[in-house]
């Protein structure tokens, strides 16, 4: 294998619409080569909060696999694509381990740790972030959306939108965001605001969080910011509106209390109790072994308790899982030094034969270890001196089932904004930490039960999925669209109605035809041809399809009315009055066919499932029947080949399918055609594909644009469907009758 020291983004077909780039991929490189390649799950809340929401995606998650000089393919892993970006060692120790871990994690948790600032870490940071924006715009499809995740990639919305201004761009933030006292010492500050304002939203865990941002940006910039939104300033002197506002991460909590209700998890979750001599009470601490999660002070609070005698060994113990973290860097390197000595002299101090005071554990456990865990554990200790969330809490509310148990919480962390009925904590005041400790170890069952019932609600109310449908409505501008037609479109088709002469421009596939497996067997609904046809038959009215299909196709499924207008292959073919099909391909452009039909089917014909077809000037590779995988990877084999061969050619890419064409046009040209042959006053355009924002891209103030579906769009108002576009068309019609 290649070392990665010259490691450029992997090539991937551009076919994903959602694509997650993360520093951190769901699994780390553990060993062997080929098909004997292991991979073992990696640490933190990013993963365990990404990993449900990726598996719901069908996308693609772009990230590291946690080790240097080493490059992979991309690979398929339960479900979920995994697109590897190469580290060198350096890259490694600079960007990772010293910009990333030394730099901006002890500035952005309010300087627990110095951070230490180096201009090669720096260099390395940028460079690293370039091919990580590179890697994430090669798998993005037209008009995907890119969600970027934490700070070790805030560089990358900017770099993404020079690559690829076409790409919808999310970036959220799992650490805090420091006040602009904290922030303003980074020598790159600047650059930093910068290359987060590259997204059009940008997700922190608390308001508090969004609102020093917010403040970071008026005294850097400048800019504008009213609420939660901000208006940018691009390069080419356009206004852009960035919101950032705040989105609480979560769990999956119903997978949570799933295990949790297991019979083998709680027969596992009695034997841990067996095995600590079966105490009264059990508290319990499970962090990644990092500075910010106060482990020292819950255990000096642990100590001085059993010192007092408030607690006694043989009534409480503490178990602190302490997951291996970072461990190159040296803040990390002495932490553990320190925590395990204290460890060690608290242990000595007050365990006796029978009973241990404390037992660390430095290993990370896997799932089903913690939820038996969280059940053993009468008090959860959650004590971090700063956390952007910290999702172990809410996975112990989550768990217990029982409603039983009680979670003291650190007021530092995310998770305090709405855990409220926790035993809050500032876990500085080692005094007030103890007489927390003894309240939730001492407290009665009724008002545990109490607690915990309110906690659970919270959690189950405001669960992963819920942060990532919030956050993608945000992002996408369309959350749920109401059934019918809203009250605004309603008002715009009625001043439509009036105007001298129209235009009704409608794609067909999933506009007028619900979208199916095998394209050849897609019709209009009933309505919607019926509602067609009055339009067509209306005075001073006329009906034009717009297709990417190939015009035979379309007529072929679409049935038009004899009067319809009819564009085809994205508007290279053009059916206007007379019947005649306006495409003269020249004597180049018949050439370069041939040429590339022979490229594109031989390249498909050793792929079973892939097939090709044949357009009037262009060509489209269908792989929809192969694995992601697969397909993408046929799919940048034949862009490669027909790359080399016939370089310049117009190339669109759509969900499992890769289209070339010899000559250039789109939607948009089309339908400017279609309105200078009509003579139109205004257009109705109704789509749902990406293609039709080109068409969406040339309406005037009277038109009225109409977008079917989810994803972001120019059009101004919104369908769910081809039942809401039929009824829109026979609104349409009514009015028309009415109005002439
Ligand atoms: O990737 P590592 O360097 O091994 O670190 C693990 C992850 O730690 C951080 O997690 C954060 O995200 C959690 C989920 O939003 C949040 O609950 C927690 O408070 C954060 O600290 C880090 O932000 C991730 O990027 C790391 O992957
Ligand atoms: O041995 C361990 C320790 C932790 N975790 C998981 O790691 C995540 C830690 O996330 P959190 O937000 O609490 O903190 P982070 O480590 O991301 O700072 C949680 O999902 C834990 O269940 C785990 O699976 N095994």
């Amino acid at each position: 294998m290649k070392p990665a020291t010259d490691a450029a983004a992997p090539n991937i077909a551009p076919v994903y619409d959602m694509v997650v780039v993360s520093n951190r991929l769901p699994v780390d490189y553990l060993g062997g080569e080929g098909a004997q390649t292991q991979w073992k799950a990696s640490p933190g809340g990013l993963v365990t909060a990404l990993e449900p929401v990726m598996r719901a995606a069908d996308g693609a998650w772009v990230g590291w696999t946690g080790v240097a000089e080493r490059e992979f393919e991309p690979f398929e892993h339960d479900g979920i694509t995994i697109v590897p970006v190469p580290l060198s060692a350096d890259e490694v120790e600079d960007y990772y381990e010293g910009f990333s871990n030394d730099t901006l994690w002890p500035l952005y948790h309010d300087v627990i740790a110095p951070p230490r600032y180096h201009r090669e870490w720096w260099d390395a940071y940028v460079r690293v972030n370039r091919r990580f924006a590179e890697a994430a715009a090669n798998a993005a499809s037209d008009g995907a959306v890119v969600w970027v995740q934490d700070y070790q990639l805030q560089l990358v919305p900017r770099m993404l939108r020079e690559i690829r201004p076409d790409l919808v761009i999310g970036f959220f933030n799992h650490i805090p965001f420091p006040a602009y006292g904290i922030y303003s010492q980074l020598p790159w500050r600047r650059q930093v605001i910068a290359g987060l304002l590259g997204a059009d939203v940008i997700g922190f865990q608390r308001a508090a969080d969004a609102g020093n941002f917010s403040r970071a940006v008026r005294r850097l910039f400048g800019y504008r910011t009213r609420g939660t939104v901000i208006d940018v300033r691009d390069d080419d002197g356009k206004v852009r509106h960035v919101v950032a506002r705040h989105f609480p991460i979560s769990i999956d909590a119903a997978a949570f209390e799933q295990m949790a209700r297991r019979p083998e998890v709680q027969e596992r979750a009695r034997e841990i109790r067996k095995s600590l001599g079966d105490p009264d009470i059990v508290m319990l601490g499970v962090d990644r072994l990092d500075y910010t999660k106060g482990i020292r002070h819950r255990m000096k609070a642990f100590g001085e308790l059993l010192r007092d005698g408030r607690l006694s060994v043989e009534e409480a113990t503490l178990v602190q899982v302490a997951s291996p973290s970072r461990e190159r860097v040296d803040t990390y390197r002495q932490l553990r030094d320190e925590i395990e000595l204290q460890v060690g002299r608290l242990n000595g101090d007050h365990s006796t034969l029978g009973h241990q005071a404390i037992t660390y554990l430095h290993h990370g456990y896997p799932r089903e270890e913690m939820a038996a865990l969280y059940l053993a554990a009468d008090v959860m200790l959650v004590t971090a001196l700063r956390d952007g969330m910290n999702l172990v809490a809410k996975e112990y509310v989550a768990s217990r089932y029982d409603d039983d148990g009680v979670l003291v919480l650190s007021e530092f962390t995310g998770a305090s904004d709405e855990l409220r009925q926790a035993v809050l904590v500032n876990p500085h005041d080692i005094d007030g930490l103890k007489d927390a400790m003894v309240e939730a170890a001492r407290m009665p069952k009724r008002e545990r039960a109490r607690r915990m019932r309110a906690l659970r609600k919270r959690v189950r109310d405001n669960d992963v999925a819920n942060w990532s449908a919030t956050f993608l409505e945000t992002l996408t501008g369309a959350g749920p669209i109401s059934p019918g037609v809203p009250d605004g479109l309603r008002a715009a088709i009625a001043r439509l109605a009036e105007m001298p002469r129209l235009l009704v421009a409608l794609d067909f596939d999933g506009t007028l035809a619900p979208i199916v497996d095998r394209p050849d067997e897609a019709r209009s609904t009933e309505r919607a041809r019926t509602a067609v046809e009055r339009l067509a038959d209306a005075d001073d009215t006329r009906v034009a399809l717009v297709s990417g299909r190939a015009l035979d196709s379309l007529k072929d499924v679409a049935a038009p009315p004899v009067a319809a207008l009819l564009s085809g292959s994205h508007g290279v073919e053009l059916q206007l009055d007379g019947g005649g099909v306006t495409l003269d391909l020249r004597e180049g452009e018949l050439t370069s066919l041939e040429q590339l039909i022979e490229i594109v089917e031989d390249a498909a014909s050793s792929s079973d499932g892939a097939w090709v077809e044949r357009k009037p000037a262009g060509i489209a590779l269908h792989t929809r029947k192969l694995s992601a995988t697969a397909g993408a990877a046929l799919q940048r084999v034949a862009r490669e080949r027909v790359d080399a061969a016939l370089p310049g050619l117009s190339t669109r890419s759509g969900k499992n399918v890769l289209e070339f064409a010899v000559r250039a046009s789109d939607k948009g040209e089309a339908l400017t055609r279609l309105r200078q042959h009509v003579g139109a006053d205004a257009v109705l355009y109704v789509g749902d594909d990406i293609t039709d924002e080109d068409a969406f891209a040339t309406l005037d103030i009277d038109d009225v644009g109409v977008k079917v579906g989810q994803g972001k769009s120019l059009a101004a108002f919104r369908l769910r469907g081809p039942d809401d576009v039929a009824e829109l068309l026979e609104l349409l019609a009514d009015r028309r009758d009415a109005a002439r």
